[in-house]
């Protein structure tokens, strides 16, 4: 598809209780009566940061400070591709009033799921509610203790996103790592994903992660909703095939040269942004990333990194 690209920005504008304003678009327009974030189009010669301001001056009425980038999303829609580029606004002043006439809503993180968004708002929110990186872990070798220990370490480091992945290891082996890993994960908060079989992980109380192989064996959602489904996609087709089982996430990969597979280049940032235009859900970048490279994936629509070695066992 060569048509050509809409450059969109949008803001992220924050109350004192931490809520966020969201913007409903009027029956005039696309997408009626979805909520946004409010921004608009991007105007030929401007930066993003005066469209922003501009924007928010049109639509709202305050006067902003464009603060930290949030995450760009490329999107393809039926009629039209664009790249919504979502800034935080580090301070703003004025009283947002919805000037075009349409509906204004605060609404904790926490909430944003419960309003109809685009689809392109779909890794928007996911940046601002869920982790930036996902450790997948590495086999034990032979001392199930040490790779315990390095277990919680990764945890008290601020993981709180984990696939459990135990190629090789025997069933009660793992089944006994996968209670002993459920335990760390819940006293730190975090999030622990099985990439093995569905019944283990949910007697274990922990959400799956298929591989490649097991999503394209799936006809539909193995978990109910609720259970966190995550799956691993290399291609287009694993990613529609996600989309239909409804994943909550994927990875996507590998975008560079992997230790575990030298020689072996990777798909790189821009395949990687086209493969993500179709698809809208979060998408982690896999191989050979590192968390030096989350700001990257952010520019180019990832929720941010996968890996095994930088999130284990950092130098
Ligand atoms: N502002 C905004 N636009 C979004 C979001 N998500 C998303 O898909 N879009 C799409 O990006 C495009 C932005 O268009 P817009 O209608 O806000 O543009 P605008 O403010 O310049 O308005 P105008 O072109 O009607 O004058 C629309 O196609 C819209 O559906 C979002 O969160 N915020
Ligand atoms: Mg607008």
């Amino acid at each position: 598809m060569s048509e050509r690209v809409i450059e969109v920005v949008a803001g992220v504008i924050t109350d004192k209780r931490g809520r966020v304003l969201l913007s409903r678009r009027t029956p005039n327009r696309d997408m009626p009566g979805l909520w946004e974030f409010p921004g608009g189009k991007r105007e030929h010669g401007e930066t993003s940061e005066a469209a922003l301001a501009r924007e928010l001056d049109e639509e709202l009425g305050i006067r902003v400070t464009v603060g930290a980038p949030l995450i760009v999303v490329p999107q393809r829609y039926p009629a039209k591709r664009l790249r919504l580029d979502v800034r935080h606004v580090a301070h703003w002043e004025g009283v947002a009033r919805g000037r075009e006439g349409q509906a204004l809503a605060w609404v904790a993180p926490d909430k944003l799921g419960r309003y109809s968004m685009p689809p392109a708002d779909l890794p928007v929110v996911a940046a601002l509610q869920t982790p930036d990186r996902y450790l997948v872990t590495p086999p034990p070798g032979d001392d199930d203790a040490a790779w315990l220990q390095s277990f919680d370490a990764a945890l008290r480091r601020g993981v709180r996103r984990v696939q459990l992945r135990l190629p090789g290891i025997p069933g009660d082996r793992q089944e006994a790592l996968l209670r002993e890993a459920q335990i760390r994960c819940r006293l730190h908060g975090a999030q622990l994903l099985f990439n093995g079989p569905v019944d283990v992980a949910l007697a274990a109380g922990a959400g799956v992660h298929l591989a490649s192989a097991a999503l394209q064996a799936c006809t539909m959602r193995p978990v109910p909703a609720g259970i966190p489904l995550a799956a691993s996609c290399h291609h287009a087709g694993d990613l529609a095939h996600a989309v239909a089982i409804d994943c909550d996430f994927v990875v996507l990969g590998p975008v560079a040269e992997t230790a575990s597979h030298p020689g072996e280049p990777g798909i790189g940032w821009s395949e990687f942004a086209r493969l993500r235009e179709t698809c809208a859900l979060p998408i982690y970048a896999i191989g050979g990333m590192a968390p030096a490279d989350i700001p990257e994936a952010r520019r180019h629509g990832a929720q941010g990194i996968a890996a095994i070695r930088s999130l284990w066992s950092p130098d």
